[in-house]
Protein backbone atom coordinates (compact mmCIF):
# COMPACT_ATOMS: atom_id res chain seq x y z
CA UNK A 1 0.00 0.00 0.00
CA UNK A 2 1.17 3.44 -1.02
CA UNK A 3 1.32 5.64 1.88
CA UNK A 4 1.50 9.64 1.95
CA UNK A 5 4.45 11.50 1.77
CA UNK A 6 5.27 13.88 4.82
CA UNK A 7 8.41 15.45 4.27
CA UNK A 8 11.13 14.97 1.14
CA UNK A 9 14.70 16.20 1.83
CA UNK A 10 16.65 16.14 -1.76
CA UNK A 11 20.48 16.95 -1.49
CA UNK A 12 19.98 18.84 1.57
CA UNK A 13 23.60 20.64 3.05
CA UNK A 14 24.34 22.84 5.76
CA UNK A 15 27.19 25.15 5.98
CA UNK A 16 28.37 27.54 9.19
CA UNK A 17 31.76 29.36 9.06
CA UNK A 18 32.25 27.72 5.83
CA UNK A 19 32.32 24.44 7.40
CA UNK A 20 29.57 21.47 6.12
CA UNK A 21 27.64 20.19 8.82
CA UNK A 22 25.32 18.58 6.73
CA UNK A 23 25.87 17.48 2.77
CA UNK A 24 24.27 16.53 0.51
CA UNK A 25 21.45 14.55 2.77
CA UNK A 26 18.54 12.43 0.84
CA UNK A 27 15.57 11.19 2.64
CA UNK A 28 11.83 11.05 2.46
CA UNK A 29 9.40 10.87 5.38
CA UNK A 30 6.00 8.91 4.37
CA UNK A 31 2.74 9.12 7.09
CA UNK A 32 3.08 7.01 9.98
CA UNK A 33 7.14 6.37 9.97
CA UNK A 34 8.66 6.15 12.74
CA UNK A 35 12.77 7.27 12.04
CA UNK A 36 15.78 7.61 14.23
CA UNK A 37 18.79 9.77 13.28
CA UNK A 38 21.71 8.16 14.67
CA UNK A 39 24.86 8.38 14.98
CA UNK A 40 27.79 9.94 17.20
CA UNK A 41 28.06 13.44 18.98
CA UNK A 42 28.51 15.89 16.54
CA UNK A 43 27.22 14.07 13.51
CA UNK A 44 24.75 16.82 12.51
CA UNK A 45 21.82 14.59 13.62
CA UNK A 46 20.35 18.22 15.54
CA UNK A 47 21.02 20.38 12.71
CA UNK A 48 19.42 17.81 10.26
CA UNK A 49 16.14 17.44 12.51
CA UNK A 50 15.95 21.44 13.06
CA UNK A 51 15.64 21.77 8.81
CA UNK A 52 13.60 19.08 8.77
CA UNK A 53 10.58 20.77 11.37
CA UNK A 54 11.64 23.87 9.47
CA UNK A 55 13.29 26.08 12.18
CA UNK A 56 16.77 25.65 9.78
CA UNK A 57 16.66 26.50 6.39
CA UNK A 58 19.45 24.72 4.24
CA UNK A 59 22.15 26.27 2.70
CA UNK A 60 21.55 24.13 -0.50
CA UNK A 61 19.32 21.40 -1.25
CA UNK A 62 15.40 21.63 -1.04
CA UNK A 63 12.67 20.26 1.60
CA UNK A 64 9.32 19.72 0.50
CA UNK A 65 6.55 19.41 2.83
CA UNK A 66 2.70 17.80 2.29
CA UNK A 67 1.03 18.93 5.47
CA UNK A 68 -2.70 18.29 6.18
CA UNK A 69 -2.79 20.41 9.62
CA UNK A 70 -2.36 23.66 10.26
CA UNK A 71 -0.39 23.27 13.09
CA UNK A 72 1.45 20.02 11.56
CA UNK A 73 4.66 19.86 13.71
CA UNK A 74 5.90 18.55 17.28
CA UNK A 75 9.09 19.86 18.54
CA UNK A 76 9.87 18.41 21.87
CA UNK A 77 13.66 20.36 22.49
CA UNK A 78 16.57 18.95 24.23
CA UNK A 79 15.94 21.75 26.50
CA UNK A 80 13.03 21.27 28.64
CA UNK A 81 10.72 24.30 28.19
CA UNK A 82 8.21 24.42 30.77
CA UNK A 83 7.05 27.56 33.23
CA UNK A 84 8.76 26.34 36.80
CA UNK A 85 5.97 28.21 38.63
CA UNK A 86 3.32 26.63 37.04
CA UNK A 87 1.39 23.01 38.16
CA UNK A 88 1.40 20.29 35.41
CA UNK A 89 -2.75 20.91 35.05
CA UNK A 90 -1.75 24.86 34.22
CA UNK A 91 0.83 23.87 32.16
CA UNK A 92 -1.10 21.94 30.47
CA UNK A 93 -4.24 23.45 30.12
CA UNK A 94 -1.80 27.16 28.54
CA UNK A 95 -0.98 25.11 25.73
CA UNK A 96 -4.33 23.16 25.37
CA UNK A 97 -5.26 26.91 24.90
CA UNK A 98 -2.30 28.24 22.87
CA UNK A 99 -3.00 25.72 20.21
CA UNK A 100 -6.37 25.91 20.30
CA UNK A 101 -6.82 21.89 21.33
CA UNK A 102 -10.27 21.93 21.74
CA UNK A 103 -10.72 17.55 22.18
CA UNK A 104 -10.67 16.95 25.92
CA UNK A 105 -11.00 13.63 25.50
CA UNK A 106 -7.44 13.55 23.78
CA UNK A 107 -5.60 15.22 26.44
CA UNK A 108 -7.20 12.82 29.07
CA UNK A 109 -6.15 9.99 27.50
CA UNK A 110 -3.00 11.67 27.37
CA UNK A 111 -2.94 12.42 31.22
CA UNK A 112 -4.83 8.12 31.71
CA UNK A 113 -1.71 6.73 29.53
CA UNK A 114 1.56 8.98 29.98
CA UNK A 115 0.79 8.60 34.19
CA UNK A 116 -0.06 12.36 34.65
CA UNK A 117 -2.55 12.03 37.22
CA UNK A 118 -0.76 11.61 40.48
CA UNK A 119 1.58 15.10 39.49
CA UNK A 120 -1.20 17.04 38.33
CA UNK A 121 -1.42 19.52 41.11
CA UNK A 122 2.38 19.59 41.23
CA UNK A 123 4.77 22.64 40.25
CA UNK A 124 7.28 21.95 37.53
CA UNK A 125 9.89 23.01 40.16
CA UNK A 126 8.61 20.35 42.19
CA UNK A 127 9.12 17.68 39.92
CA UNK A 128 12.19 15.43 39.18
CA UNK A 129 14.13 15.82 35.93
CA UNK A 130 12.15 12.52 34.48
CA UNK A 131 8.88 13.99 35.14
CA UNK A 132 9.50 17.40 33.56
CA UNK A 133 10.57 14.77 30.49
CA UNK A 134 7.03 13.62 30.25
CA UNK A 135 5.75 16.75 30.70
CA UNK A 136 7.90 18.48 27.88
CA UNK A 137 6.66 15.21 26.00
CA UNK A 138 2.87 15.71 26.88
CA UNK A 139 3.07 19.39 25.46
CA UNK A 140 4.69 18.66 22.76
CA UNK A 141 1.96 16.21 21.02
CA UNK A 142 -0.96 18.36 22.73
CA UNK A 143 -2.23 20.13 19.83
CA UNK A 144 -1.73 16.10 17.48
CA UNK A 145 0.61 16.72 14.94
CA UNK A 146 1.13 15.05 12.48
CA UNK A 147 4.77 14.69 12.73
CA UNK A 148 6.47 14.81 15.73
CA UNK A 149 10.02 15.93 16.43
CA UNK A 150 12.02 14.43 19.46
CA UNK A 151 15.30 15.41 20.54
CA UNK A 152 16.94 13.34 23.23
CA UNK A 153 13.84 13.48 25.12
CA UNK A 154 14.38 10.47 27.20
CA UNK A 155 18.01 11.86 29.08
CA UNK A 156 18.13 11.00 32.82
CA UNK A 157 14.05 9.26 32.64
CA UNK A 158 13.78 5.79 34.91
CA UNK A 159 12.81 2.96 33.25
CA UNK A 160 8.92 3.23 34.55
CA UNK A 161 9.06 6.62 33.27
CA UNK A 162 10.02 5.82 29.95
CA UNK A 163 8.23 3.18 29.92
CA UNK A 164 5.00 5.46 30.19
CA UNK A 165 6.50 7.76 27.23
CA UNK A 166 7.41 4.57 25.18
CA UNK A 167 3.77 2.75 24.99
CA UNK A 168 1.95 6.41 24.56
CA UNK A 169 4.63 7.46 21.86
CA UNK A 170 3.84 3.67 20.22
CA UNK A 171 0.24 4.42 20.38
CA UNK A 172 0.73 7.92 18.80
CA UNK A 173 2.31 6.17 16.10
CA UNK A 174 -0.17 3.11 15.41
CA UNK A 175 -2.61 6.05 15.02
CA UNK A 176 -1.09 7.80 12.49
CA UNK A 177 1.38 10.37 13.72
CA UNK A 178 5.05 10.44 12.21
CA UNK A 179 7.55 10.56 14.52
CA UNK A 180 11.22 11.09 14.19
CA UNK A 181 14.03 10.82 16.81
CA UNK A 182 17.15 11.29 18.23
CA UNK A 183 18.37 9.15 21.05
CA UNK A 184 22.07 7.66 21.90
CA UNK A 185 19.71 4.96 23.91
CA UNK A 186 19.23 1.71 22.08
CA UNK A 187 16.58 0.50 24.65
CA UNK A 188 14.46 3.02 23.07
CA UNK A 189 15.43 1.93 19.39
CA UNK A 190 14.30 -1.61 20.47
CA UNK A 191 11.26 -0.64 22.29
CA UNK A 192 9.95 2.01 18.88
CA UNK A 193 11.62 -0.53 15.91
CA UNK A 194 12.65 2.82 13.94
CA UNK A 195 14.14 3.17 10.24
CA UNK A 196 17.73 3.57 11.18
CA UNK A 197 19.53 6.92 9.13
CA UNK A 198 22.90 6.84 10.18
CA UNK A 199 25.02 9.92 10.23
CA UNK A 200 28.18 10.67 10.95
CA UNK A 201 30.11 13.77 10.07
CA UNK A 202 27.36 15.65 8.30
CA UNK A 203 26.94 12.36 5.83
CA UNK A 204 23.84 9.75 5.72
CA UNK A 205 26.03 6.50 5.54
CA UNK A 206 22.25 4.39 5.18
CA UNK A 207 19.05 3.92 6.42
CA UNK A 208 18.23 0.45 7.55
CA UNK A 209 15.44 -0.91 9.63
CA UNK A 210 16.23 -1.24 13.25
CA UNK A 211 16.24 -4.85 13.03
CA UNK A 212 18.92 -4.98 10.25
CA UNK A 213 21.35 -3.17 12.02
CA UNK A 214 24.06 -5.61 11.93
CA UNK A 215 23.80 -5.18 7.47
CA UNK A 216 24.13 -1.70 7.91
CA UNK A 217 26.93 0.32 5.79
CA UNK A 218 29.25 2.01 8.07
CA UNK A 219 32.30 1.25 6.32
CA UNK A 220 33.14 4.78 5.92
CA UNK A 221 32.19 5.81 8.91
CA UNK A 222 34.07 7.00 11.79
CA UNK A 223 35.97 5.23 14.70
CA UNK A 224 32.93 6.79 16.95
CA UNK A 225 30.21 5.17 14.92
CA UNK A 226 31.99 1.92 14.56
CA UNK A 227 31.98 1.41 18.26
CA UNK A 228 28.43 2.75 18.80
CA UNK A 229 27.85 -0.45 16.20
CA UNK A 230 29.96 -2.55 18.60
CA UNK A 231 28.06 -1.69 21.61
CA UNK A 232 24.71 -2.91 20.11
CA UNK A 233 26.16 -5.86 18.62
CA UNK A 234 28.11 -7.29 22.08
CA UNK A 235 25.16 -7.19 24.26
N1 LIG B 1 25.56 27.25 15.15
C1 LIG B 1 26.64 26.52 14.92
N2 LIG B 1 27.81 27.06 14.51
C2 LIG B 1 28.89 26.32 14.26
N3 LIG B 1 28.92 24.98 14.41
C3 LIG B 1 27.80 24.38 14.82
C4 LIG B 1 26.59 25.09 15.10
N4 LIG B 1 25.63 24.21 15.51
C5 LIG B 1 26.23 23.00 15.48
N5 LIG B 1 27.51 23.11 15.09
C6 LIG B 1 28.45 21.99 14.91
O1 LIG B 1 27.83 21.13 13.98
C7 LIG B 1 28.10 19.79 14.26
C8 LIG B 1 26.81 19.04 14.33
O2 LIG B 1 26.06 19.46 15.46
P1 LIG B 1 24.69 18.77 15.89
O3 LIG B 1 24.24 19.39 17.19
O4 LIG B 1 23.75 18.80 14.75
O5 LIG B 1 25.17 17.28 16.14
P2 LIG B 1 24.42 16.06 16.87
O6 LIG B 1 24.64 14.88 15.98
O7 LIG B 1 23.02 16.43 17.18
O8 LIG B 1 25.29 15.90 18.19
P3 LIG B 1 24.88 15.44 19.71
O9 LIG B 1 24.66 13.97 19.67
O10 LIG B 1 26.12 15.79 20.48
O11 LIG B 1 23.70 16.25 20.13
C9 LIG B 1 28.92 19.79 15.54
O12 LIG B 1 30.28 19.64 15.19
C10 LIG B 1 28.66 21.15 16.14
O13 LIG B 1 29.78 21.59 16.88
Amino acid sequence: MRRDIVITLEGISYKKKRQYLLNQIDGRINKGDCITLFGPNGAGKSTLMKIMAGLNKPSRGKRSVQFHKKNPIGYVPQQIALFDGLTVKDQIKYYQKLTKQTSTDFVEVMIKELGLKDILNKRINQLSGGMKRKVNLAVGVIHQPEILFLDEAFVGVDLATKYDMLKWLNHLNAQGTTIVFITHDWYVINQLKPSMWILDQGEMLDQVNWNAVPYANIKSGSNALKKMFDVDLSR
